[in-house]
């Protein structure tokens, strides 16, 4: 851990006065007085809400504290409304490195001496920089084996790993000191969200892996007339360096753009929240990161319009489970149905077996009722599913990431309809999605699709058929071989066992005679022709 790099985040915090998030009773005489003699550490906005210190102290430290402060912004169950929401407006600005730096970087990972190599032309301008990745466009040679000329390669901020590394370990530090002093420490559990975002942010870190989502996606659109994704060179990439074809299209905020077109803003808006429903549920595989500088508009066909999606760094997958809790959750939230959302939440397993119902269903309704005062048409799904897992929280329930991030994703999503389309009826749009996948779950058409998934296991064993039904009588023709050699060897005994009864019998029955006439002594005469009689009847009796 870097000594330096630590005293830049308290001097940061300090500066900021972000002490004063210090509840008073961990506010000892020893702090007061560092505080007091820290004369150069004081705080230089006194005027601004902590709130907006926070995000200024933030914005100030890099790229790893901005990427946790916008992941914080989604977590409304763990912070204040007011910082949730100054959170969301932490900007990823970062300057760009020199085209150069970027060119040496791609020339070591394609393992040449000269981008001429592969490249016609380079443009060391770089088209976009963000905090991880720098993109530069380029033009491959007109006779390269690739299906595009022009293409942008994504490059990795050299030295980024080493430095997030560094921040995320100290953040994790803090992390342990937050969890002991904080009064709600164990709420919170800063451990687990530090953790929780360093696995995000690793991720992003590989391109190779955001290029394999890149071309999944593209793959579940293939022919779709409303994404459309662009090529991936994989021969081309490497974990640093992404290859992709260039897209040309209208940022999707640049409204006046759009409408300057005649794009149909009504088919626009509602293709955005199909793509995004089609995402979650036919292929259970969804674009986690649409902030609007990822999607684009076609300038073809504006009457019938189709997105561009970029930028696959972070997406989310659903099991069977989650589309199921969504599904039935949504269903019974629109019928306003509470108690059905808290039976399904404990008959799951969701929250734990021995809660009370009444209080939950109670706890949902509270925040939920508000909610539908509104017009159904004007319902936020995003804002239902946020109130829902906070409360699911104070009632136990793990809420899995997979879904914060597909819940963080439809605010987007809303937010970007409505903000292309204000009268969107997102219930309308949504319905038809939620309503067929909960068809497919039961009756005739899940059958019909569980045989469809098992034909090819079915399809696979098929020929193994004959030979297996073969060995099957085979080896019953061996057991009746056997059971008939067994009976044989059993009938055998029983035919001794059946000649010993009478044997005993005959020698108890003169044993009788020879005591009564030898030893005068009836009681043990008479117990032993008992046992002949007994001996004799048991032989009849089997015979
Ligand atoms: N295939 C492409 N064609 C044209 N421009 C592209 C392409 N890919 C990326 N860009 C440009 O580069 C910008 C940044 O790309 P991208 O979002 O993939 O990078 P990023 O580092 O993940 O950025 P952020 O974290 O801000 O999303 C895009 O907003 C777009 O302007």
């Amino acid at each position: 851990m870097s000594i330096w790099r630590f005293y830049i985040i308290v001097r940061t915090l300090l500066t900021f006065g972000l002490d004063d998030l210090i509840p008073a009773r961990f506010q000892t005489w020893y702090f007061k007085l560092f505080r007091g003699c820290a004369f150069w550490l004081r705080n230089k906005h006194p005027d601004k809400p902590v709130e907006v210190r926070l995000r200024l102290a933030l914005q100030s430290l890099g790229p790893v504290f901005i990427k946790f402060g916008q992941m914080l912004s989604t977590r409304r169950d763990l912070l204040p409304t007011e910082f949730a929401n100054e959170l969301t407006i932490l900007q990823d600005k970062v300057e760009a490195f020199s085209g150069e730096q970027a060119k040496q970087i791609i020339e070591k990972a394609w393992k040449i001496h000269s981008l001429d190599t592969y490249l016609e032309s380079f443009d060391v301008e770089p088209l976009a920089s963000a905090s991880i990745a720098q993109v530069h466009s380029a033009q491959l040679y007109e006779d390269s084996p690739f299906p595009h000329k022009e293409i942008v390669i994504k490059v990795i901020r050299p030295g980024i790993a080493d430095t997030m590394r560094a921040d995320v370990d100290l953040m994790k530090s803090m992390a342990m000191v937050l969890e002991k002093i904080l009064p709600d420490g164990k709420r919170l559990r800063p451990i687990e969200v530090v953790k929780e975002y360093e696995k995000t942010l690793f991720d992003e870190l590989d391109l190779m892996r955001e290029a394999a989502n890149t071309i999944q996606l593209k793959r579940n659109f293939t022919d779709s007339k409303s994404l459309y994704v662009p090529t991936v060179f994989s021969d081309l990439c490497r974990n640093n360096i992404m290859v992709m074809e260039r897209i040309y299209g209208i940022p999707v905020g640049d409204i006046d753009a759009l409408v300057a077109q005649g794009t149909n803003m009504k088919i626009l808006a509602e293709r955005g929240v199909e793509i995004f429903f089609t995402q979650v549920f036919r292929d259970s595989f969804f674009h986690a990161d649409m902030h609007p500088g990822n999607i684009f508009v076609s300038h073809e066909n504006p009457n019938d319009p189709m997105y561009i999606g970029i930028d696959c760094g972070i997406v989310g997958t659903l099991n069977k489970d989650d589309k199921r809790y969504l599904a039935d959750n949504f269903i019974a939230f629109f019928n306003r149905d509470y108690r059905k959302v808290a039976e399904l939440h404990v008959d799951s397993g969701w929250v734990p077996r021995d809660t009370n119902i009444e209080d939950f269903e109670f706890a949902i309704r509270t925040v939920c009722e508000p909610i539908f005062e509104k017009p159904l048409a004007e319902i936020s799904f995003g804002h239902v599913l946020m109130n829902l897992f906070n409360t699911a929280r104070r009632f136990q329930m793990e809420v899995q990431p997979q879904l914060v991030l597909l819940q963080k994703t439809l605010l987007y999503i809303e937010g970007l309809g409505r903000q292309l389309y204000p009268q969107l009826d997102l219930w309308t749009t949504a319905k038809p999605f939620l309503e067929n996948w909960v068809h497919q779950q039961v009756g005739i058409p899940a059958l019909v699709r569980s045989i469809k998934e098992n034909a090819p296991f079915w399809g696979e064993k098929l020929p193994e058929l004959p030979d297996l039904v073969y060995d099957a009588l085979k080896s019953h023709q061996e057991l009746q071989h056997q059971q008939e050699a067994l009976i044989q060897v059993l009938a055998k005994n029983n035919q001794k066992r059946d000649k010993l009864m009478p044997q005993i019998g005959h020698i108890a029955a003169i044993s009788s005679v020879l005591v009564y006439c030898l030893k005068d002594d009836i009681k043990v005469a008479s117990g032993l022709l008992l046992t002949a009689i007994v001996c004799w009847s048991i032989s009849k009796y089997r015979s």
